[in-house]
């Protein structure tokens, strides 16, 4: 059920808000309200606290003087108001003596990842209480400063797990975004935009306070079956259809973004759906024989942009930091040595460079084999709950146009498009060569790994295992323009029926493009003319999925409408 963390300073109007919300909520069932606050014998300030507080709920509300949260919300139903995390966290340290003592911290440790635990797996919907207490000065007592560190790991953890987090501030609320552009302590430090590298050691500091600030969405703990798509949750798709059928609209009214919405809910596994919290955009590069012969730029044009993304200069960085996603880029073979930029950029190379396909294989079979699986690492390494695969490689579209007449047999003239804009010269030699390549992949169409080792590449087979392995993991993708789709096509080979867990971002220019999509049965959801790859179509679908979830979790129902 839904869980929403309101933040705020003291009488910010924080308890006021999340008990109104509660209030007014058509379904909320029975409600509960778990005070942490304790008694303080003697302090009649405090108990005329408590007693205004309690003046202000509905006489029908429970309230539970508890401090232990966890219990509470393992066995709740219905409505939980929590008020609040800030009061409870001083309950453990008061409880475990952690003020004085260092070593009691790895007891208030297991109270939060408690905490995080109950509060991720219970049935109740939640509204959590708890202060930001971290905008003021350093404070200058070393338990001030424990207290301030820990509730703000604590804070950032359960929001990590929360549908919707809001900050009040002098009696409004504030709606935070769902992206954070600050990545996992797990990840490296290649993921983020270059706009929050300067913070970055702040962050990783904090959240090591209690071992993780952040989780892994639930499907990426889990290894994966290669060779099988993880199941998608039907129930939920079906109570997210029933639910977005009862919202305050005609049925039907809000056409693909609803779709969309039931689409996500049953990926995410719950009828009520949760902005994707992290977002990560892979760009997986590499070089091809045939590219001087097919393409309107030089090869040397792959690892200067191979430069460029690290740098956080492309396109797609620039798409990436707008919407509030993370990029890497990794090259699996580049013919050039990219080993300077990063250690991590090289980490997975398997070739330089490929053979022509027209003529020759493209990379033995080894090489594929490993660029499959280094494919798989990528999908798994990344605490991401929206995956985005991008294609970085100059003649691409060559082996797109090739791969993708080979599975679903177009003919070259249908398949072969300018990709970077080639003249009619060049295009008329680069349907020469995709016309070849099919007719030499023909006996081995069927069969992924010998089909890349003939006119693949280790890019595109890094894509096919990437796509493959997000399927296999439960992670929902946005597919990307042709090359990305090429790469689609092989995965749902290695894989079959991994295209459940994506979503088709854009429609490219390129030819080929449509007959993959309509191949695997994808509609893609923005067509905005563009043709450059990198994952650039996924990310301007992006805005969409997040409408989709806008609309399927923060409408009223239709049966609340007054009628008079
Ligand atoms: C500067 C530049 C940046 C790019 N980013 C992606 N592509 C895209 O275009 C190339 C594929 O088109 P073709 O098959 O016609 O060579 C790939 O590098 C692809 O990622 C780019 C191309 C260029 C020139
Ligand atoms: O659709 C694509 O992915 C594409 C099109 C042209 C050039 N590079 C990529």
């Amino acid at each position: 059920m839904e869980k929403i963390l309101v933040l705020g300073g003291a009488r910010s109007g924080k308890s006021a808000l999340a008990e109104r919300w509660v209030t007014e909520l058509p379904d909320a069932g029975p409600v509960t309200y778990v005070a942490t606050a304790g008694d303080r014998p003697g302090d009649d300030e405090w108990a005329e606290r408590v007693r205004r507080h309690r003046a202000r709920r509905p006489a029908s509300w429970r309230t539970l003087e508890e401090t232990d949260v966890a219990a509470v919300l393992r066995t709740a139903e219905g409505t939980l108001v929590v008020d609040c995390l800030s009061l409870w966290l001083t309950a453990v340290l008061d409880g475990t003596g952690a003020w004085e003592d260092a070593g009691a911290l790895v007891r208030v440790d297991a109270a939060v990842d408690e905490l995080i635990d109950a509060w991720r797996s219970s049935r109740a919907r939640i509204v959590a209480v708890s202060n930001e207490v971290g905008s003021g000065i350093v404070p200058a007592t070393p338990s001030g400063r424990l207290f301030r560190d820990l509730l703000g790991t604590v804070n950032q953890r359960v929001a990590a797990d929360a549908h919707r987090v809001v900050l009040c501030v002098a009696g409004r609320a504030l709606e935070l975004p769902a992206a954070t552009p600050i990545p996992p302590a797990s990840t490296s430090a290649d993921l983020m935009p270059p706009s929050a590298a300067e913070s970055s050691s702040v962050t990783l500091r904090c959240s090591t306070t209690l071992g993780r600030a952040s989780r892994h969405a639930p499907s990426q703990t889990m290894e994966g079956h290669p060779g099988v798509p993880a199941p998608v949750d039907a129930e939920a798709e079906r109570a997210a259809r029933e639910r977005v059928d009862g919202l305050a609209k005609p049925v039907g009214s809000l056409g693909r973004l609803e779709e969309i919405g039931v689409w996500l809910a049953a990926r995410q596994g719950s009828p009520v759906l949760r902005p994707p919290a992290r977002v990560g955009v892979t760009v997986i590069a590499g070089d091809h024989g045939i590219a001087e012969l097919t393409s309107a730029y030089p090869a040397a044009v792959t690892p200067a942009m191979v430069r460029t993304v690290a740098a956080g200069k492309a396109a797609i960085n620039a798409l990436a930091s707008e919407h509030g996603a993370f990029v890497r880029v990794r090259d699996l073979g580049v013919d050039a040595d990219l080993g300077d930029v990063a250690p991590e950029v090289t980490e997975h190379k398997v070739s330089r460079g490929t053979g022509r396909i027209d003529v020759e294989d493209a990379l033995p079979r080894e090489q594929v084999r490993a660029a499959i699986a280094a494919g798989r690492t990528l999908a798994g390494d990344l605490s991401a709950d929206l995956l985005i695969v991008g294609d970085l490689g100059i003649g691409n579209t060559t082996i797109a146009a090739a791969l993708i007449g080979s599975i679903t047999g177009i003919d070259a003239e249908k398949a072969t498009g300018r990709g970077t804009g080639i003249d009619d010269a060049t295009l008329h030699r680069k349907t020469e060569i995709v016309a070849r390549a099919i007719e030499r992949a023909r006996p081995v169409r069927d069969e992924p790994e010998d089909l890349l080792a003939r006119i693949g590449g280790a890019d595109l087979a890094a894509m096919a295992g990437f796509l493959a392995g997000a399927a296999e993991r439960g992670v929902p993708v946005l597919l990307d323009g042709v090359v990305v789709t090429a790469a689609a096509l092989v995965a749902e080979a290695i894989t079959p029926g991994s295209s459940t867990w994506w979503l088709a971002g854009h429609r490219s220019v390129e030819p080929a493009h449509d007959a993959a999509l309509d191949h695997l049965g994808l509609e893609p959801i923005v067509d905005l003319r563009m043709r450059l790859g990198e994952g650039t179509g996924a990310l301007a679908a992006l805005p969409v999925l997040r409408s989709a979830v806008a609309i399927c979790s923060r409408m009223a129902a239709l049966a609340d409408l007054d009628l008079g």
